[in-house]
C-alpha cells in the first residue's frame, strides 16, 4: 500500500492525515485518491469499514482553496447520523487548511443552520430533505459547486431520494466532478450514474466477498419467543466491548431496549421517531462508552464508525443481502476484528440461505448459549475485569484492607465472594415482546458485489510486515504478494444480471426488500427512510 506521502498531497492535508494516525493508504483511498485529484468522476465501492470516507474527503480537502468564500462542494449522506458523522471527519481532514464545512440535517434548528451558512463553508454535508428545504429557501445555492459526492449512494435511492437527489443535481453546473461511494452497488445505482456522472471509472477493490473479511458471522436458529433469553445469554457469553443490535421496527427497538434496561444491561435506541436531541444523545452515550449497547433499526446500518464495536447482534433478520452487509459493518472495521450473529426463525432460513447466496459466504450455524455458558461468560467477564485493574496497578487504597482480610480468612473464599458481588444476580424480570412476523425469501437474480478488476485484498489479520510504529495502519492480505497493484479501466455499467452489479431493478424483484421494513409504514415512503 502506498504511503499518503506519494499522492502529491499539499502538506497541510498530509498533516491532517499524520494527525489522524494513518499510515498507509487503504487500498479504496489508494485506487480511488489519485483519480480523484484528476477530477475523474468515478463509482467507488469497498467494503464497509475500509476508509471510503477517506477516499473521498482527501482529495476533496485537497482540491479547495481555503480563499473560496462560496459553497464548492457538497456531500449527500442518506441518515442524520451519518451526515454529523461524515462531517466530523471532513473537518479533521480540513482542520490544518481550515477548510470550513457544515452539515445540514433534519431535524435540527433551521434557523441555527441558517445562521451558520452565513459563516460561508465551502462544503455541505446533509440528508436530501433538509438540503432541499435549504435550496427552496435560497439559503443554499449550489451555482458554484464544484464537487458533488454521494455516500451510501445506494442506500439514498432505497430510500426513494431519486427524485431529490435529481432536483439537487439539475441545479449542480454541468461541469462538475461527481463521486458515488458504497460497499454495494445495486443495479439501480446505473440509472444514477448514467444520469448523472461523466464517464466514470468504476472503482471497486472487493475481494471474492462482499462481507468485510475480519467480520466471523454466525447465525443462531430460535424460535420468536426464544429470542430475548437468546440474546440475554449471548451478551452475557460474549461479553461485548460494544454491541449494535438491530431490530426490525421502532416498536421493536423501543420494546428491546427497555426490555435489556430492565434486566440490568446498560443499552439504549435509537430509531427515527426520537427527537433529533434523543437521537443525539443516544449517540454520544454510545461514542464515549457510556452506554454498551445500542439498540437500532436500521438507521444505524449504514456507514456509522464507532470504535470498539466488537459485536453486531441481528436480533431480527435484516430485509435483505444489502441491509445485511451494511449492518453487520458496524463491527470489523479499520482492521480490527469482529463478530456478527444473526438470528434466525425457523421460517427464516431460506431468507438465510439467499443472503448467504448473495453475499457469497457461508455463515456457520451456532448453536442457542446455554444456561452455563452464560454464567460463564459473565464470571470470566468479571474476572477479565479485575485482572486489567490488577495490571493497571488499581486498588492502592484497599490494599491495607486487602492484607487484613487476607490474615483472618480465607484467601479462595474471599476473592470468590468478591466475584460474585461483582458480577451482581441477574435480574430475572420476565420479558415481552410483541412478535414479529418472520421474514419471507424472495428469489432474485444475480448478486450485489461487483465483478470488480481489481481482485486486490482487503485485509487480514496476519501480521504486516514491518512498520511496527503505534499508528493505525491496514494490513494487507498476505495472499498473492503484491499482486494488486494497477489502475482500474473504466467501463460502462453493464446492464445484465450479475455483471456490474447483478441486482434486477425490475420493479417486482423491490418487493423482496419491502414489506414491513417498518412495520408501521409503507416500505418506500420517504419518511420511513429518513426515519427508520
Ligand atoms: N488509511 C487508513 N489507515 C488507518 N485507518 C483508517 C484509514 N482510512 C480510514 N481509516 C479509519 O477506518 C475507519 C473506517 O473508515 P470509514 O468510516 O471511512 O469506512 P467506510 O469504508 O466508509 O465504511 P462503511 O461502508 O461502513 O461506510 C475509520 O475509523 C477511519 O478513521
Ligand atoms: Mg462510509
Amino acid at each position: 500500500m502506498k504511503t499518503f506521502n506519494e499522492f502529491g498531497l499539499e502538506p497541510k492535508v498530509l498533516q491532517a492525515i499524520t494527525e489522524l494516525g494513518y499510515e498507509e493508504s487503504t487500498p479504496i483511498q489508494e485506487a480511488t485518491i489519485p483519480l480523484a485529484m484528476e477530477g475523474r468522476d468515478l463509482i467507488g465501492q469497498a467494503q464497509t469499514g475500509t476508509g471510503k470516507t477517506a477516499a473521498f474527503g482527501i482529495p476533496l480537502i485537497h482540491k479547495i482553496q481555503v480563499k473560496e468564500e462560496k459553497i464548492v462542494a457538497l456531500i449527500m449522506c442518506p441518515t442524520r447520523e451519518l451526515a454529523i458523522q461524515v462531517a466530523e471527519d471532513i473537518e479533521k481532514l480540513g482542520r490544518f487548511k481550515g477548510i470550513r464545512s457544515l452539515p445540514i440535517y433534519g431535524g435540527q434548528d433551521i434557523v441555527k443552520q441558517i445562521r451558520s451558512l452565513k459563516k460561508k463553508p465551502q462544503i455541505i454535508i446533509g440528508t436530501p430533505g433538509r438540503l432541499l428545504d435549504h435550496i427552496n429557501r435560497k439559503t443554499i445555492k449550489l451555482e458554484d459547486v464544484q464537487t458533488v459526492i454521494l455516500d451510501e449512494a445506494d442506500e439514498m435511492l432505497d430510500m426513494g431520494f431519486m427524485e431529490d437527489i435529481q432536483s439537487i443535481l439539475k441545479l449542480v453546473p454541468a461541469t462538475r466532478h461527481t463521486m458515488l461511494f458504497s460497499a454495494t452497488m445495486p443495479m439501480n445505482i446505473q440509472k444514477l450514474a448514467q444520469q448523472f456522472l461523466r464517464n466514470p471509472e468504476h472503482v471497486s477493490v472487493m475481494s471474492k466477498n462482499i462481507t468485510a473479511p475480519l467480520i466471523h458471522q454466525a447465525y443462531i436458529e430460535v424460535h420468536e419467543k426464544q429470542k430475548f433469553e437468546a440474546l440475554s445469554r449471548l451478551i452475557d457469553m460474549e461479553a461485548p466491548d460494544l454491541a449494535i443490535i438491530f431490530g426490525r421496527t421502532k416498536r421493536r427497538v423501543d420494546e428491546l431496549s427497555e426490555a435489556l434496561q430492565k434486566r440490568g444491561y446498560s443499552a439504549d435506541g435509537l430509531h427515527g421517531d426520537l427527537s433529533q436531541n434523543q437521537r443525539d444523545a443516544v449517540m454520544r452515550k454510545f461514542r464515549d462508552g457510556s452506554i454498551d449497547v445500542l439498540v437500532a433499526t436500521d438507521v444505524a446500518a449504514r456507514g456509522l464508525d464507532v470504535s470498539g464495536v466488537s459485536h453486531v447482534i441481528n436480533f431480527d433478520m435484516p430485509q435483505d443481502p444489502e441491509s445485511y452487509v451494511h449492518r453487520i459493518g458496524r463491527t470489523g472495521r479499520a482492521g480490527k476484528e469482529g463478530k456478527a450473529l444473526t438470528f434466525v426463525t425457523p421460517r427464516e432460513i431460506d431468507h438465510l440461505h439467499f443472503i448467504e447466496k448473495v453475499t457469497k459466504h457461508k455463515i456457520d450455524k451456532k448453536p442457542l448459549p446455554s444456561m452455563a455458558e452464560a454464567i460463564e461468560g459473565k464470571q470470566k467477564a468479571t474476572a477479565e475485569r479485575i485482572l486489567d485493574a490488577v495490571q493497571n496497578e488499581k486498588g492502592h487504597e484497599f490494599r491495607g484492607l486487602a492484607i487484613q482480610l487476607l490474615e483472618q480468612y480465607d484467601s479462595v473464599n474471599l476473592l470468590s465472594c468478591a466475584l460474585q458481588l461483582l458480577t451482581g444476580d441477574s435480574k430475572e424480570v420476565s420479558v415481552e415482546l410483541t412478535p414479529e412476523d418472520p421474514l419471507r425469501a424472495k428469489k432474485r437474480h444475480g448478486d450485489i458485489r461487483s465483478s470488480g478488476r481489481r481482485p486486490s485484498a482487503p485485509y487480514s489479520s496476519g501480521s504486516s510486515s514491518g512498520g511496527s510504529s503505534g499508528g493505525r495502519r491496514y494490513d494487507r492480505s498476505s495472499g498473492s504478494g503484491g499482486s494488486s497493484t494497477g489502475g482500474s479501466s473504466s467501463r460502462p455499467p453493464r446492464k445484465e444480471g450479475g455483471g456490474w452489479e447483478g441486482r434486477d431493478s425490475r420493479p417486482g424483484n423491490r418487493d423482496y426488500k419491502g414489506t414491513n421494513r417498518d412495520a408501521n409504514k409503507s416500505p418506500r415512503s420517504k419518511e420511513d427512510f429518513v426515519n427508520k
